[in-house]
């Protein structure tokens, strides 16, 4: 590598934002279902040196335009300037006000625009930065601290497949029973070593029925629930004492911090959150009211990989635990989450991740870069992500887009087709 590649600024000279869609199955959740595909967005920054750099994010309409819009104020920027990516992202964002968009069906509604807009671009200017100087990103985020970061199983209810659709290799998990036999089939493919139930379906009694039957059937991994908000802070209360020395963490069991701090005063586990606190605003609220016990980060709503160890920090002083969380995403999120995580010493929970969901064959990178092995993926060592683009296959996940029909996450919605007098206001129970 010649000296200037190495100390000569990377400016941007284009940005490329493609929205795609891969294949998702029946999963359910407070809000209603998954629909047949999911939507991202991959981010490729391209620098007058000749490197290119990916992000992959949210694809809905509304984050789409508002990527577009932050994508024209990037030319000319130096790729190791995030500082000054972050401001023209913010100056960019000024004028749009519309709050539609964002990805998460519902979910995260509080999240900050400016740190999920920004947090694609961060990461590529990243994976670019490594690969100018030949070093990984976990080099960048302050050094891996771990050469795999376990990942838990999460389990969903779903239907058997799609509604007039053949039923899907998963088949039908809609009890207990069949919530044990998803688990032992994704532990016995990934070989994962902890366990997340999605909850906010049935009843809180039932899904505690579910918890109970996982800790007969894996005695040993740690369990975590997450009803997304659907409980009362009485139903929490008691759902948690009656899993009293059977959870890790209960996530989410009700919406709002001030829920959350009444529950948490009742119930013997730490509470988690990926709803509560969603953006720096929130911490010292929750922090003054001792809320919660553990946030769960996401680098596509925190703004990006480096102000994800800035959350970090903040569990770490206040004595939060932190672990991470996941929606339906590609590799390059998967690198980027495994960087992250391997360069985060107080991340010590095994990360969500929605990737067992996923066929193998839909994805946009070339296959081979991230494996599960006994729960964990490897830290790539390669120069920056250490992922690949495969551009045929982005052009047919582009195309899987325009032909799906589906603009925006609307699990709702969809949900709606089927059953018309679905309502998902929560609390429910
Ligand atoms: O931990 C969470 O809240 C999630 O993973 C949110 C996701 O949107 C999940 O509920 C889903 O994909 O249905
Ligand atoms: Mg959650």
């Amino acid at each position: 590598m010649s000296e200037s590649v190495i100390t000569e600024p990377h400016r941007i000279s284009e940005v490329r934002v493609t929205p795609v869609a891969f294949r998702d199955l029946p999963l359910l959740n407070v809000v209603g279902v998954h629909e047949p595909f999911a939507l991202r967005a991959i981010i490729e920054v391209v620098t007058d040196s000749g490197l290119i750099g990916l992000g992959e994010t949210y694809g809905d309409a509304g984050h789409l335009k508002r990527l577009q819009l932050a994508a024209a104020q990037l030319v000319g920027v130096d790729v190791w300037n995030i500082n000054e990516i972050a401001t023209r992202i913010r100056t960019a964002l000024a004028a749009d006000s519309s709050k539609a968009g964002h990805g998460m069906s519902g979910m995260v509604t509080g999240s900050s625009t400016a740190d999920r807009v920004l947090s694609p671009f961060e990461v590529a200017c990243l994976d670019i930065q490594g690969k100018a100087i030949g070093r990984p990103v976990s080099d960048l985020l302050g050094g891996a601290v771990r050469d795999r970061v376990e990942y838990s199983a999460y389990l969903f209810y779903k239907w058997a497949g799609h509604p007039g659709q053949d039923d899907d290799h998963w088949g039908e998990a809609l009890n207990p029973d069949q919530i044990v036999d998803q688990a032992r089939r994704m532990i016995a493919e990934y070989g994962f070593n902890a366990i997340k139930l999605k909850g906010g379906v049935f009843a809180p009694e039932e899904e505690a029925e579910a918890i109970l039957a996982l800790r007969a059937a894996f005695p040993d991994h740690p369990l975590r629930i997450d009803p997304n908000g659907a409980w009362s802070v009485e139903s929490s209360i008691g759902v948690g004492r009656k899993l009293a020395g059977v959870l890790e963490y209960l996530e989410d069991p009700t919406p709002g911090i001030e829920g959350m701090a009444e529950v948490a005063r009742e119930v013997p586990m730490p509470l988690a959150t990926n709803m509560c606190v969603v953006a720096f605003d929130h911490v010292k609220p929750a922090v003054a009211q001792q809320a919660v016990g553990v946030i769960l980060s996401d680098h596509h709503f925190w703004g990006g990989l480096g102000r994800s160890r800035v959350l970090a920090g903040i569990c770490d002083t206040f004595d939060m635990g932190l672990s991470m969380h996941s929606n339906s995403h590609l590799g390059i999120s998967l690198a980027a989450m495994t960087h992250l995580a391997a360069a985060t010493p107080n991340l010590n929970y095994a990360c969500d991740t929605h990737w067992p969901w996923k066929s193998a064959d839909d994805d946009v990178i070339v296959p081979g870069a991230l494996n599960f092995e006994q729960g964990a993926v490897a830290v790539p060592t390669g120069p920056g992500l250490g992922v690949e683009l495969d551009r045929d296959a982005l052009a047919r996940l582009h195309e899987q887009y325009l032909a799906s029909g589906i603009r925006e996450r609307d699990d709702t919605g969809y949900m709606r087709r089927f059953q018309p007098d679905f309502d998902p206001s929560a609390p429910r129970w």
